[in-house]
């Protein structure tokens, strides 16, 4: 499905955040590792959820689901004889359950996505599981690929933070369960560093204890460990969040964001800061953001690492600010959904923006009178091109059409409804 995404030159009303992805899938895996019956309330409803869900259904957990919680029983370390698991387009459940498997005999991780997901690497996950007794069968790092474990062994383990921090949260939720104690050392400089904090607060809800250094390069985790069963509360979604309220900076708005806690663990909380230091007249209080945009923003430099999920949004601002912006240190965004740098940037020259792209930065060169839209953008499989060009289309003086616009749903399933119940124009339409 495509949407066609008119300019609308004022947003206004308040629209409560979606549940964080983030939260809300390792909060059903700590679940599914517990023995018994644990409640997640709040879960996030996205393809990418979903695809925890039914693979922890699939691995022998028991999930019953009402308006507003998952009652999960877990199967612990015992997961049931599963030949194959389809985790979709959803990086971060496919190396968390790439390691979990490893207390299976076997089992193979099918290539549902082989224009997104199917071309990410996964090699750096995969040396480190070879390092701890399990075979993996695959296609030059990346899907299908088969695990072969059974007999996972723990003590000194190895791997790569350079291209993707998932890889270390894979055997940070791994490693307590198996009957040796394990250290390990990350090597390379870790990417997306603030996700980890996010797998370490969810293993101490979850009673599991691990010894980080402040640096996040040697983690000690005890062995012989065992998830509590607890209840957990899903927080609300800064990433997706942050391409409402960039929507809002771009506007002549008033729009408030709820369920947005200031004290919140996820990077892409700066989102925030970076709208603020770009000049939008903002207020964050009492787990609300309340944007008053005017139309009148500056330039911003950002270390885009912090906020990996966020930059695009952040990027969609900057399209219309006063100034050059740049955001530094994103080489990662390469290896998502889609090359997140040259893909993107094609796609918003294609607007009629102003941008150039490094190996690892994104450089925009603003223009506060707007864009010559009139485009139609192909979202490369990805959820946040999709709603950062949305952002850049309400600004722009000509309707843009973004091709397969339906992704959107792999974090976002309701972001058009929430667009539009701001003002916001857009309207589906049948290719
Ligand atoms: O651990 C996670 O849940 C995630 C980690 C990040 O990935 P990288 O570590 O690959 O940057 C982030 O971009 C992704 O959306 C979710
Ligand atoms: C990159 C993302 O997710 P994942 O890596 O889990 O596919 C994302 O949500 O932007």
């Amino acid at each position: 499905m495509d949407i066609i995404v008119r300019p609308t030159p004022e947003l206004k009303g308040e629209i409560q955040a979606l549940s964080s992805k983030n939260y809300t899938t390792r909060y059903l895996l700590a679940a599914a590792l517990a023995e018994g019956t644990s409640i997640v309330r709040y879960p996030a409803h996205s393809q990418d959820s979903d695809a925890m869900r039914r693979c922890i259904a699939d691995l022998g957990a028991v999930l019953e689901e009402t308006d507003e919680q998952i009652v999960i029983t877990g199967f612990g370390g015992k997961l049931s004889p599963v030949k194959e698991l389809n985790v979709g387009n959803a990086g971060a459940v496919l190396r968390f359950l790439m390691a979990i498997a490893a207390l299976s005999p076997e089992i193979t991780f099918v290539n549902a996505y082989p224009d997104s997901l199917g071309k990410r690497p996964h090699d750096d996950l995969i040396t480190a599981l070879e390092q701890m007794n399990v075979q993996v069968e695959h296609k030059n790092g990346r899907l299908p690929i088969t695990i072969r474990g059974g007999q996972p062994k723990g003590g000194k383990i190895t791997v790569s933070g350079e291209v993707s921090s998932q890889y270390l949260s894979a055997l940070l939720f791994l490693t307590p369960m198996l009957e040796e104690d394990s250290e390990i050392t990350v090597t390379g400089d870790l990417k997306s560093k603030v996700v980890v904090g996010q797998t370490l607060e969810v293993l101490e809800q979850a009673g599991i204890q691990v010894e980080a250094d402040p640096d996040y390069t040697l983690f000690k985790v005890p062995g012989k460990q065992k998830y509590q069963a607890r209840t957990y509360v899903v927080q609300g979604d800064y990433p997706g969040s942050a391409a409402i309220l960039a929507a809002a900076a771009v506007t002549r708005s008033d729009v408030t964001v709820h369920r947005l806690e200031e004290r919140s663990k996820q990077g892409e909380r700066a989102v925030v800061d970076v709208l603020q230091m770009m000049n939008t007249p903002l207020r964050h209080e009492n787990g609300s953001v309340r944007v008053q945009g005017n139309h009148q923003l500056r330039a911003v430099e950002f270390d885009g690492d912090a906020a990996t999920d966020a930059v695009l949004a952040m990027v969609a601002a900057a399209v219309f600010a006063e100034g050059t912006s740049r955001f530094y240190n994103v080489e990662n965004l390469r290896y998502k959904e889609c090359d997140r740098i040259t893909d993107f940037v094609t796609e918003l020259r294609k607007a009629g923006a102003d941008v150039e792209e490094k190996r690892d930065e994104i450089i925009v060169h603003g223009k506060p009178f707007g864009v010559e839209g009139g485009a139609t953008i192909d979202a490369h499989y990805d959820h946040r091109v999709i709603m950062a060009l949305t952002v850049v289309g309400l600004r722009a003086r000509n309707p843009i059409i973004i091709k397969d616009a339906h992704h959107v749903a792999k974090s976002y399933p309701q972001f058009f409804e929430h667009i539009a119940a701001l003002g916001g124009s857009v309207e589906w339409v049948k290719e």
